[in-house]
């Protein structure tokens, strides 16, 4: 048995959750007439409303006895401070430094990062307003027009989704596009439509040995190349984000062009470093620098805001709760806000990558479930789609929805009924339509008996479908940089609570590890080692008839 099921706040929460499995939410808010004032907390910019969440004042103590159990607090602390956090790869977890805009002394191996990240901005910071002022020159004399972000996962997801999130504030300076997928169709399709002597390519990538980046990056190179000639006018054109400077040079990138990032900062917690270049030249140093402080507003609420009301915790204790406990073993992510559409996709790296893991800390395989399945879309278009799934199917999914007050742009009617959309389904995935309703409804429209027995449970909805409810003033930068911070700091919480190393990811080297090798059996014939017979089949069937 893994240590934290011996705890007794954990042995507390399992009786609980049998409890609760038999209590409909309709009955908890029948019961508690204050649900919504105690279960939902406001801090600026949001409000964080939890009462259709499967909690009772009980579950909510519990929760919050097992957090203070795991000590919470001390390992925030530690992340905070720079301790190597990250064990298995021997380092500190510091994204918070990036953001730090108090300038606390934060010190790693004896040095204090925050002299080194401040520098680091300062540097982005001449270059975003060269390049968006014009100062900044391509081969010919021209200025930038179009920024080619090339990178993959946290090098590509953080910077490209708050570009989407905020592109209504864009100004016609200049174009960002994205290129991840080493699908060549991707870099072909973003290329064709660009001028070699007005754009600029930033490559990101921490280790810089990501095979996909380094293949769209060489791409880049030909393409340039092919018109530009002389590889001196490469470093016009190209800059690099990354901590790995040998291989930055290696590449042919001039040191004066390489933004650097360190081992502290995980590629999925990177978008607030260098890796935000793209975000900058896109929307202006203002606004990457108002995204930091959004997410340096909810940094001192997650280090100061009391248990019950601190959201990010409540958001892993919830998770934890509807996972490991109660069972539900997916978790949506539906934005009422077409800017946050890549959101889902952003939060499944954070969340799916961070603690998709079987063992605790001491490397023993745990009992319980640990992360769920992260996945959504934009709610309208969910609600279309899977949502049938969500009212009726046998798989309870709790949902997170995601909504602006503000719409970033007001046309006609579209913001009240997006909303009223949004209020609509938490409602009736809480509330659900009992028999009782199905009949008085059926009778009202004229049928008869027997055709509303043949209707009935067809119709009838059980609800008792948790979900929490975010409410945003806005969708700008601050909310963005807000909204990210939460999720982080949840994804932290949820790591403690079940004993998770967050910070490392060797479930994605294996499979790294042994496409290198396949890759040299594709080009070459080479055979690196014998292969079950459907690999072998599908390499072979692959190499026969590939033109
Ligand atoms: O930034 P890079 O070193 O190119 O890494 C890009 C991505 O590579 C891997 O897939 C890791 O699992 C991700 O965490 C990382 O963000």
């Amino acid at each position: 048995m893994s240590s934290r099921s011996q705890l007794a706040s954990w042995q507390a929460l399992q009786q609980s959750a049998n409890k609760m499995k038999e209590i409909h939410l309709k009955e908890l808010f029948a019961k508690d007439s204050k649900r919504f004032e105690q279960f939902s907390v406001h801090i600026p910019g949001l409000l964080f409303d939890y009462s259709k969440q499967h909690v009772d004042r009980n579950v909510l103590q519990q929760l919050i006895a097992l957090a203070e159990q795991c000590d919470i607090a001390r390992w925030r602390e530690k992340m905070f401070s720079g301790e190597k956090i990250n064990f298995t790869e021997n380092r500190a977890v510091l994204h918070t430094a990036l953001r730090n805009r108090a300038n606390t002394a934060t010190l790693v191996d004896g040095k204090n990062v925050i002299d080194d990240v401040n520098a680091e901005l300062a540097k982005m910071k001449v270059f975003v307003e060269k390049v968006r002022s014009g100062e900044w020159l391509g081969y010919t004399g021209k200025a930038v027009k179009d920024v080619v972000a090339i990178g993959v996962g946290g090098s590509n997801l953080g910077p490209q989704m708050a570009t989407e999130a905020l592109a209504a504030y864009a100004d016609e300076t200049l174009k960002v596009h994205y290129v991840s997928n080493v699908d060549g169709v991707q870099i072909a399709s973003v290329l064709a439509g660009l001028d070699v002597e007005t754009t600029l390519f930033v490559i990101s990538s921490k280790t810089f040995t990501t095979s996909e980046t380094m293949t769209n990056a060489q791409s880049a190179v030909n393409w340039f190349l092919g018109t530009a000639q002389q590889q001196q006018y490469i470093a016009k054109h190209f800059v690099a984000v990354s901590t790995n400077l040998e291989k930055t040079a290696a590449f042919g990138i001039a040191d004066e062009n390489v933004f650097t990032m360190w081992d502290w900062v995980g590629g999925r917690f990177s978008l607030w470093s260098a890796i935000g270049l793209p975000i900058a030249l896109y929307l202006g140093f203002d606004a990457f620098e108002a995204i930091l402080e959004g997410a340096f507003e909810v940094d001192e609420h997650f280090k100061t805001a009391p248990n019950e009301q601190n959201i990010p915790l409540l958001m892993a204790l919830l998770s934890v709760w509807n996972t490991s406990f109660l069972g539900h073993k997916s978790q949506a992510i539906l934005p009422y806000d077409q800017a946050l559409h890549m959101l889902p996709a952003y939060l499944q790296q954070g969340e799916m990558e961070s603690n998709g893991k079987h063992v605790n800390f001491a490397g023993e395989v745990v009992s319980y479930t640990t992360v769920p399945i992260i996945w959504g879309m934009t709610g309208i278009n969910g609600q279309h789609a899977f949502y049938q799934c969500l009212h009726q199917g046998n798989v309870i999914v709790p949902a997170d929805f995601i909504a602006s007050i503000e719409p970033q742009i007001d046309v006609g009617q579209h913001h009240d009924i997006l909303l009223s959309n949004f209020f609509a389904q938490t409602e009736a995935m809480m509330t659900g339509v009992d028999a009782e309703q199905v009949t008085a409804d059926l009778t009202a429209k004229g049928k008869s008996p027997v055709e509303i027995t043949e209707l009935l449970n067809h119709k009838i909805h059980q609800g008792n479908r948790p979900t929490t409810s975010m409410l945003l003033d806005k969708v700008d930068a601050k909310t963005v940089g807000r909204l990210i911070a939460l999720y982080e700091h949840k994804i932290f919480c949820q790591g403690i609570i079940l004993e998770i190393c967050s910070f490392d990811q060797w479930g994605v080297e294996l499979g790294k590890g042994l496409a290198s090798k396949i890759e040299a059996e594709l080009l070459d014939d080479t055979i690196t080692h014998p292969h079950d017979s459907s690999t072998q089949g599908l390499i072979a069937y692959y190499k026969q008839h590939r033109k």
